[in-house]
Parts: structure tokens; C-alpha cells; sequence
């Protein structure tokens, strides 16, 4: 929970980083998603392209397949147009035909009665058949060069047949010949069409004037009407284009369609959408790893900068909160503001602790100071005696009362005792070494802390001042004396406050050994 909450926690750099992090995603989603919808289009309007002009290739392929066939006709009809009943004639001309050129799968001559009167191969074995059926009379009917729609012939096959009639010189007409096309098996269009086809889901197919598939990949949908496909409609209304549909089978497709105008019959050249956006994927996966490793680098150099900005300002927090704190202004010090705003409020808060320790340091000196002397007060010497026990700082103790003090008082008023007082605390100061604390405990009585100072040396010290204090001319008293107890606190387990009470009755020892000297306590404390 606490390591969640430390990571929930909300600073500076894990803003800066968050915002930046957000900003780069935002950035390469944006510009992937822009990338990706740029490509697709471009790749589906190539792939439209591409099937548009591909359908119109082959369209115009089997445009020209068709016209020479009937041109082939034309010339064979015109040529039987006196031999009608020559069976020897029309049979060669039906095999020239059909072996000469790889365009028909075979080849029939019917007379004006609707009698087969030669084929090739003659396997099929259906001369001298009458044809019945209305799609198998279509040319008949029509008397003229005709392209029909796909039918059973006598023979099986489902089939187209292209037409020409054959008219006697005087005009009368004779017939027809034709040539077949077989919708299932080998056939002429599938050797113009069939190999085009693609290994990636792409296919082509043709229908005829009324939509019925006349060729396709899948042998088993030739002869099957298309409906509902808007390609269709428009490529049997003769117009060419691209168009993204779904096919019948449910595929979204991208379609090229172009009209056979000789035919009325259309052409399609499709690719299914998911194949031409494979591509399109494997792409984007590649450009993601290319630009993988400087989107790192980018986050790691994010990452560093958030740092580096963040640092001086969180090191400023943090040593703002702990501004009372001792060394506080160093450790500021210390912070390497490196930039303008970090500067200023490295200013601000280093000014800010000044004021601090200047208050702090005048409410000490005002609690723990005596006003009078200017020495420590009892507070303030307890601070003193707290500071050593907790360093374990071993120390002397001089503890010393002015002799007969009352006198002083009693002979020259209370002012002038004071005045002996401050004349006594300014000597002691003098005295005194820096480390040393001075301290009024009482009235006229004084405590001197020595740190790092033996009993021997403090009763030096302490026997120093006395002399001082002798020979000095108090303002108007005259002369005084003090009488000094010392003890020593070896800086252990031992209580200070035992080794303060020696002092105090090694001093009480000196008032009653008569006065102005100074006595050692005796052991443990020495
Ligand atoms: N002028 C002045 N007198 C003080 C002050 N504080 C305490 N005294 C006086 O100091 C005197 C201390 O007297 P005592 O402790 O009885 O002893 P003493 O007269 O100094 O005699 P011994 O200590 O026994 O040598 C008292 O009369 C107090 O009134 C002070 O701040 N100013």
C-alpha cells in the first residue's frame, strides 16, 4: 500500500514525464493512424486502379478475339453461300475451320430449316438434327452475325456460339455457320483469361448481356446469374470503372470492370480488400520497428531531462520542509539551481531560512539568557547540560558564589550589588574560552561548564579567576571575593546532575573552610 501510494505520489518529474510520455504516444498514435489511413487509401485506390485498367485490357483482348472470329465466319459463310448442298463442301469448310484456328471448340453449318448439316469434330454425332429449342434457334432467328446468349446444345454443351448467316447470291437466306464456345472445359477464353489470375485471392470473371457468369475461376458458378451486384449493373449497361463491393459470397472486394461492346458482355478483375491491406500491415509493423529504438531513446531522454529539471526544485521542497533544521541553509547551499525559476526560489527560501534562524536564534538567546549578565540562565544552561549528556561530551564544572554578598547589598544598596554582579559576569567572560558556557544559576551564584577539560585544569582555571576577581576594583564596593567548588563529569552513564551537585557542595566546603578559594570534589566525580 505505502509503495502504491509512493508511486501514486505527485511530483514534479513524474508530471513532467507523465504529460511528456502522453504527448510522445499521442504523437506516434497520431501519426500511425495518419499513416495507415494515407497508405490504405493510396493502396486501395492503386488496387482499383489497377483492376480498372486490367479489366480493360482483357475486355479489349476479348473484343479482338471476338471480331476476328466472326471475321473467320463472314469469309466461311461467303464461301459456302453456293455450296449449301455440297454435304462434301460444307463438311470441309466446318473442319477448316475448326482446326485452323484454336478459336472455336467446334464448328456447325444449319441450313434455313434448322437441320445441322455439317460439325466438326463430327464426334458430336448430331448432323442431320433439326434444332428446337428457342436459345438453340437464336441465330436462326436473327439472321444476322450474332454473339448468343449461353445454351445446351443438341450435343451437351453448355455453350455460346458466334453466327454468321449465309445468304445465296440472289439474296436468299440459306443459314448459318457458327462457331462454339464450350463454358466448361478448355475454351478460347480460358486461354486468354485464365492465366492472369493472381495467387493472392485474386480473379477475374465474365458475364454475359443478362448477368449469367460465362466465365470464372470456380468452373462451377459458369452459367449462374449474378444479381444484386452493383458492378454487374454497370458493366452490362456497358460502362467501365473500379468499385469496392461486397461480392456475393460476402467479401469485400475491390473491382476493375470495362465493357466487351461487341458482346454486351462484361469483364471483372477483382482483388479481395484484405488481401491488397495485408500489405498495408506488414508495412506499419515495419516502420513501428524502425522507429522503435529513437522512441526509446526519445523516452530515456525524456526521462533524464524530467530529472534534471525536477531536481533542484525537489530538492528545494524537501529542504524547505525541513528548514528549521540544523545545516538547513548548507544543504540549500548546496542545491545546484541551474535554472532561472529554480534560482530565484533558491533565493527565496535561503532568505526565507536567514529570517527563520535570525527569529529562532532571538528566541533562544531571550529564553535562555540571562538579561542582566548577558550569561546563560538555568534553561539555557540545561540546554548545555542536555547537548553534552547526549554526545556523551565529558566536561569540568566550576560552580562559584560571591562571599558575603549580603554585605554588599546591606552597605551600598541593591544597584550597586547588581552592579558587582555584571562586573563579576564581564570577568568571568574574559576569563572564559569560547567553548566555555557561562551560566548565573541563582542570585549571586554562577555555574561554568568546561568542555573537554579535566578537574585539575578547571581548578587552574577556576583559581585564576578568583585572583582576577580579587584584585579587581568593583565600581563602588571595592573589592570582593568568590568562593568555587569544581567538579568533573567523565562524559558516561554517570548523571550529570550528581556530578553539578559536587560542585555545589565542594563550593559550600569552601564558603565553610572560610571563603575565597577553591576546592576539587572529591571522587567519583574527579
Ligand atoms: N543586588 C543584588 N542582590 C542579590 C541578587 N540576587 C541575590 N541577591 C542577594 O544576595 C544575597 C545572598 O546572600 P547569602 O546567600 O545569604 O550569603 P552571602 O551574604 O553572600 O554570604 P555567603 O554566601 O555565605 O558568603 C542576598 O542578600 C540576596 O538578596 C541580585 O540580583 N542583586
Amino acid at each position: 500500500m505505502k509503495i502504491l501510494h509512493l508511486l501514486l505520489r505527485l511530483d514534479l518529474r513524474r508530471l513532467i514525464l507523465a504529460l511528456t510520455i502522453v504527448s510522445v504516444l499521442i504523437t506516434l498514435a497520431n501519426s500511425f493512424y495518419a499513416t495507415y489511413q494515407v497508405q490504405r487509401e493510396l493502396l486501395i485506390n492503386n488496387t482499383l486502379e489497377a483492376n480498372r485498367v486490367y479489366a480493360a485490357k482483357l475486355a479489349e483482348t476479348t473484343d479482338t478475339f471476338l471480331k476476328s472470329a466472326q471475321t473467320q465466319l463472314k469469309y466461311s459463310a461467303a464461301l459456302l453461300a453456293g455450296q449449301m448442298d455440297d454435304e462434301q463442301a460444307l463438311l470441309a469448310e466446318a473442319r477448316r475451320l475448326h482446326r485452323q484456328t484454336e478459336s472455336f471448340n467446334s464448328v456447325v453449318i444449319v441450313n434455313a430449316d434448322a437441320i445441322i448439316m455439317a460439325t466438326s469434330p463430327e464426334t458430336l454425332q448430331i448432323k442431320g438434327v433439326k434444332l428446337t429449342s428457342p436459345n438453340a434457334r437464336q441465330s436462326l432467328n436473327a439472321k444476322q452475325p450474332l454473339i448468343t446468349d449461353p445454351f445446351l446444345s443438341p450435343a451437351g454443351n453448355y455453350l455460346i456460339s458466334i453466327s454468321h448467316p449465309i445468304f445465296a447470291p440472289d439474296g436468299r437466306y440459306l443459314g448459318y455457320m457458327a462457331g462454339t464456345i464450350y463454358l466448361q472445359g478448355e475454351n478460347i477464353l480460358n486461354l486468354l483469361l485464365g492465366q492472369h489470375h493472381y495467387k493472392d485471392g485474386s480473379y477475374l470473371y465474365v458475364v454475359d448481356r443478362n448477368g449469367v457468369l460465362i466465365y470464372h475461376m470456380d468452373q462451377h458458378r459458369v452459367g449462374e446469374k449474378v444479381t444484386d451486384n452493383p458492378v454487374i449493373d454497370a458493366v452490362i449497361r456497358n460502362q467501365s470503372g473500379a468499385d469496392n463491393l461486397i461480392n456475393s459470397r460476402g467479401s469485400d472486394m475491390l473491382a476493375g470492370f470495362a465493357p466487351v461492346p461487341r458482346a454486351g458482355w462484361g469483364v471483372v478483375a477483382q482483388r479481395p480488400k484484405s488481401a491488397t491491406l495485408a500489405e498495408l500491415d506488414k508495412q506499419i509493423q515495419a516502420v513501428f520497428i524502425k522507429i522503435l529504438p529513437l522512441t526509446l531513446l526519445t523516452l530515456l531522454f525524456i526521462w533524464f531531462s524530467a530529472l534534471l529539471i525536477s531536481r533542484p526544485l525537489w530538492q528545494l521542497a524537501r529542504n524547505a520542509r525541513e528548514m528549521d533544521q540544523q545545516h538547513a541553509q548548507d544543504r540549500i547551499l548546496a542545491i545546484s539551481s541551474w535554472y532561472f525559476e529554480s534560482a530565484q526560489l533558491k533565493r527565496a527560501i535561503l532568505k526565507g531560512v536567514g529570517l527563520l534562524n535570525d527569529k529562532i536564534t532571538q528566541l533562544n538567546t531571550d529564553s535562555h539568557t540571562d538579561p542582566m549578565t548577558a550569561l546563560y540562565n538555568r534553561r539555557g544552561m540545561q540546554k548545555v547540560l542536555d547537548y553534552y549528556q547526549e554526545i556523551q561530551q565529558h566536561f569540568a564544572i566550576i560552580a562559584l558564589d560571591i562571599d558575603h554578598f549580603k554585605g554588599v547589598n546591606d552597605s551600598y544598596g541593591h544597584d550597586v550589588g547588581d552592579q558587582v554582579i555584571k562586573s563579576l559576569a564581564q570577568l568571568m567572560q574574559k576569563n572564559a574560552r569560547k567553548v566555555d558556557a557561562l551560566c548565573r544559576s541563582g542570585g549571586e551564584e554562577f555555574i561554568i561548564l568546561l568542555p573537554d577539560t579535566n578537574a585539575q585544569v578547571a581548578e587552574g582555571i577556576a583559581e585564576r579567576l578568583r585572583h582576577h576577581v580579587a584584585q579587581h576594583e568593583m565600581p563602588e564596593a571595592g573589592h570582593v571575593t568568590i568562593s568555587l567548588g569544581v567538579a568533573y563529569w567523565p562524559g558516561d552513564t554517570t548523571g550529570i546532575n550528581e556530578a553539578l551537585k559536587m560542585a555545589d557542595r565542594a563550593l559550600y566546603q569552601a564558603k565553610q573552610q572560610g571563603r575565597n578559594q577553591t576546592l576539587v570534589a572529591s571522587a567519583p566525580a574527579a
